[in-house]
């Protein structure tokens, strides 16, 4: 009986194969002498009558043959087979799966489209949604892209589904002009696994007509496979010689993992440092996308807004780096109302980069506190944007006070301060939380109704595009009313989801007391003791009622157990890509002076920590063995080696067959002849091995196992891994003064197998579970079932209608709302009333006191273009004009900005001299004319 957690699809232009990993991992071994001869159902493709018969022949899906495994070729041009195991029991799955990949062919090979058709037809009998998934089964495949070649298609070229279904997503909208993005949100699915996550590589294949194929790399949604042979670092086992064969086969299973683009089953694995550079996917932005980007870019303040999965804050990470590029380095401000939220666009809380705290206080006193800081002056005073995420959760009385707290710390009363707003969020979504019961949404406040003039209103929804019916079903649970057969569909999705291959769904719930349940839960079902974290709690109050009220809410607890394989979430910002919200696994526990002697390295070793947890699992206690590790590293050496040199084939076949003396390196260090060996790459070699020699001398020296400290794989918002040992931090609440009340040292993480309703905003949740029977908000319900992409991996607890509402002010603030073709066609007027909107936004840097040569410089090469027209003078009227306003407003600014002026001035005095003598017909220029 084949054991199967995971599925693979190698896909030829004339069929597709479909079997276990246990399979396919030995298809590319040079041993074939074990591999099960699969039984295949065929499903015969009749080009005579254009159509397929189902046949009950079985076949043998491998040649073995001397060097590589070899596919049989087959007569018959078209065939699907599917392993009947797998057939019997998750055929539904299989075909939601075959069928994305069906429609990315569709749209590559159109010349065969009917054949794809066909088999979409075939694969849809039978399908039935709401069944349950059955237990030990898997969601995740792995295919290959379609080749024109009849050959089979060599291992290297297999991707995983998962990355498949994304590429379909992206080629179904045809929209225009492609644009590279980094791996989209996280997606969350794969992170709930009770093992540590592995990642895919992915190498598309260069087949003739999908060359221009989006390429995806680094999906660590493929859950590890139980039961596998002996991991790589099984730290417990034998001595060195014993080990010998067991490292050959698992390096020649490395490598044969490599090309089959899997990562061994190791306690941590993850990409290579070099394959998360190319973890690249291409999305195209559709035409109501675009115009968001057009908008924003005109420089005037912004919100847009649409359901969930309408591409809100892919948009926005587009529009990022569209706005970095634009403007000045640290100009450009990114932040969301929550950290997850933020942590999706890379950016920080709004109080925490406003320098806010929790918002207490009047905008004067907090505006002093922030003067008084250099760093948080430095930033509002050169802020040029601002992007708030997730806007929705931010109370308009926040913003309002933000509006205040910048103008006076930039010194400037213009709304903001001067600086431009932009805003994304659905307000169909959480609305802020309010302790006093008094909220107000951002809509409502003063600055919106009086500065947010463009506003845009996304349609086209993203996230559920492979189950139309779901998000019909949403729609009417947005709209706060559900009809009798939607709660019929929603009460069916109550059935239970299977795990995983060691997956189980992401939960949410409303209330943070399930939350910890269910995180409590599930560490107590990993091995093991564990490792206790106890906060150490200071400051003036931390004894008094009321510290420790203000202790309780802190997202650090007073106490974490965590074991190896839990799953866990940064709270706190620690740097540019390890951020609160950030996901990961704790990968073991390491003592501090070992995990510092590692930091200390050299660069290349230590990109490589970095990167590949598995070194570091490999240090971890309490399974320490330094015999072992050094046999570990030693061969990781060779794997490095192999690397650096590969563009030296020699080289290669050298180090192929130097596993013995290599291996036996350590012990008779003046026997290798490295030259010859290694050729070029002696330096390299020597380095790298000296490099680990001194680690581990180090770590016998120094190896201190009373401290240790939890080791995280995180997975960043790109994609990537990082594995990094998580110090105690800091978590304070200071007076007014800045003195520190209470004051918590603990790790900053918390479990994360169960995720608040509220903290779920914003991502996308390929298996989850959503427990409704605490609702308590408006939108909480719409929020929690929107994550899912399709009812597939969606299970609904307790869902009960009378709970589904939605705020009739939301429902009335949307029925304003336009969509992006008529905001566009409205910008000029729309934006006349508006804060500097006749103003184009070229012109209005000029007034800034920010403004700088370089800004001017970039200003009046276009112009110098554009010689052959009038309107010189009506330039000119509006340059005076715009120098009257300047100096009324400089008049009111406390204190007027007396040197930046004097030079706006003489740099406007440039400017018009320049235009003077060219005539411009820039669009800005015209609709200023227009405006006029
Ligand atoms: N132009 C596009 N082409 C293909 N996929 C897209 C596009 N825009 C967004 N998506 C996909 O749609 C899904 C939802 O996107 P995103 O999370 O940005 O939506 P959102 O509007 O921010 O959702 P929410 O309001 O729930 O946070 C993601 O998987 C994203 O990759």
């Amino acid at each position: 009986m084949l054991k199967t957690s995971r599925l693979y699809i190698q896909l030829f232009n004339k069929s597709f194969k479909v079997y276990p990993k246990s399979i396919f991992s030995q298809m590319t071994d040079s041993n074939l002498d074990s591999v099960p001869k699969a039984q295949i159902t065929v499903l015969n493709y009749d080009t005579d009558f254009d159509s397929f018969t189902d046949s009950s022949t079985t076949e043998t899906v491998i040649t073995p043959s001397r060097k590589k495994p070899k596919l049989e070729k087959k007569v018959s041009p078209f065939k699907l087979f599917l392993e009947n195991d797998l057939k019997s029991y998750s055929y539904n799955e299989i075909s939601m799966k075959l069928k994305s990949l069906l429609n990315e062919l569709s749209e590559h090979h159109t010349d065969k489209k009917h054949v794809f058709e066909q088999l979409k037809n075939i694969l849809d009998t039978n399908e039935d949604l709401n069944e349950p998934i059955p237990a030990g089964k898997s969601q995740y495949f792995a295919h290959t892209q379609a080749s024109s070649v009849t050959e089979p298609v060599p291992a290297a070229k297999v991707l995983s589904i998962a990355s498949a279904a994304k590429i379909t997503e992206q080629d179904s909208n045809g929209f225009k002009s492609p644009v590279n993005v980094r791996p989209t949100k996280r997606e969350l699915d794969c992170l709930f696994s009770s093992s540590p996550v592995i990642s895919n590589v992915i190498d598309i294949p260069n087949t003739n007509d999908v060359s221009s194929s989006p390429i995806i790399t680094n999906h660590p949604e493929v859950p590890v496979e139980s039961g596998n042979a002996e991991p790589l670092n099984n730290t417990q086992s034998s001595p060195l010689k014993q080990k010998k064969p067991v490292i050959t086969e698992q390096r020649r299973q490395y490598g044969t993992l490599h090309m089959a683009t899997q990562v061994p089953d190791r306690a941590s694995p993850t990409p290579k440092p070099e394959d998360s550079e190319k973890h690249v996917k291409a999305i195209t932005l559709s035409k109501e996308q675009e115009i968001v980007i057009q908008l924003a870019e005109m420089g005037e303040n912004i919100f847009y807004t649409g359901s969930a999965g309408t591409g809100k804050s892919l948009l926005l990470r587009e529009l990022i780096k569209k706005l970095r590029d634009k403007h000045p380095e640290g100009t450009v401000g990114v932040t969301a109302s929550t950290g997850l939220a933020a942590y999706n666009i890379g950016g920080m809380t709004i109080n925490s980069f406003a320098g806010i705290g929790l918002g207490v206080g009047t905008p004067a006193n907090i505006a002093a506190k922030i003067k008084r800081l250099a760093t948080k002056k430095e930033l509002w005073k050169d802020l040029r944007v601002l992007i708030i995420d997730e806007v929705s959760m931010i109370d308009g009385e926040l913003l309002d006070k933000l509006d205040v707290i910048s103008q006076i710390v930039r010194e400037n009363k213009k709304p903001f301060g001067g600086v431009q707003v932009i805003l994304c969020g659905d307000f169909y979504q959480l609305p802020p939380v309010s302790k006093t019961g008094r909220m107000k949404f951002a809509f409502e406040s003063e600055f919106w109704k009086n500065h947010i003039k463009t506003q845009v209103l996304l349609q086209k929804v993203f996230r559920q595009q492979g189950d139309k019916q779901f998000l019909q079903m949403l729609q009417e649970v947005r709209d706060g009313k559900v009809s009798p057969s939607t709660v019929k569909k929603f009460k069916a999705l109550e059935r239970p989801l299977s795990s995983l291959g060691g997956l189980i769904p992401t939960k949410l719930f409303p209330t943070r007391v399930e939350v910890d349940r269910s995180n409590h839960q599930m560490i107590s079902k990993l091995e093991g003791d564990g490792i206790t974290f106890t906060a150490t709690d200071t400051g003036k109050l931390a004894d008094t009622p009321q510290g420790q009220k203000i202790l309780e809410s802190f997202l650090a607890p007073k106490s974490i157990t965590l074991k190896i394989g839990a799953q866990v979430m940064m709270i706190k910002n620690i740097d540019s890509t390890l951020v609160n919200g950030s996901l990961g696994n704790v990968v073991g526990f390491l003592d501090k002076t070992t995990y510092e002697t590692v930091q200390s390295i050299d660069s290349d070793i230590k990109k490589r920590l970095d990167t590949d947890s598995s070194i570091f699992s490999r240090l971890v206690t309490p399974t320490v063995d330094l015999e072992d590790t050094i046999f570990d590293f030693l061969a990781e050496s060779k794997a490095l080696l192999k690397d650096s040199i590969k563009n030296e084939p020699d080289s290669i076949e050298a180090i192929n067959d130097s596993d013995t003396s290599f291996f036996e390196y350590e012990k008779d260090k003046d026997e290798v002849d490295e030259e010859i060996r290694f050729g070029s790459s002696k330096d390299a070699v020597l380095k790298s091995i000296e490099s680990k020699e001194q680690l581990l001398r180090a770590l016998r020296e120094n190896g201190d196992r009373k401290v240790l400290l939890p080791l995280v794989c995180f997975r960043l918002s790109n994609g990537a891994t990082r594995t990094v040992a998580v110090e105690e931090e800091e978590f304070s609440v200071e007076d007014e003064h800045q003195h520190v009340i209470v004051k918590r040292l603990q790790i900053p993480l918390m479990l994360a197998w169960a995720l608040s309703i509220h903290k779920s905003q914003g991502q996308t949740l390929k298996y989850a579970c959503v427990d409704l029977r605490k609702i308590f908000e408006n939108g909480q319900a719409y929020v929690a079932l929107s994550r899912a992409e399709h009812r597939r991996g969606l299970q609904v607890l307790n869902f009960d209608p009378k709970k589904i509402t939605t705020n009739p002010k939301v429902i009335e603030f949307y029925k304003n709302l336009k969509n992006a073709e008529t905001s566009i066609n409205n910008y000029g007027n729309e934006n006349k009333k508006s804060y500097n909107s006749d103003v184009p936004t070229q012109i209005r840097d000029i007034h800034e006191h920010t403004a700088t040569p370089e800004r001017f410089e970039k200003f009046r090469k276009p112009q110098k273009a554009k010689k052959q027209n009038s309107g010189g003078m009506d330039i000119m009227k509006m340059l005076n004009q715009t120098r009257k306003q300047n100096s009324q407003s400089d008049k009111e600014n406390e204190p007027p900005q007396e040197t930046a002026t004097k030079k706006v001035e003489s740099a406007q005095f440039d400017l018009s001299a320049d235009i003077m003598g060219s005539d411009d017909d820039s669009p800005s220029f015209q609709k200023l004319f227009e405006n006029k």
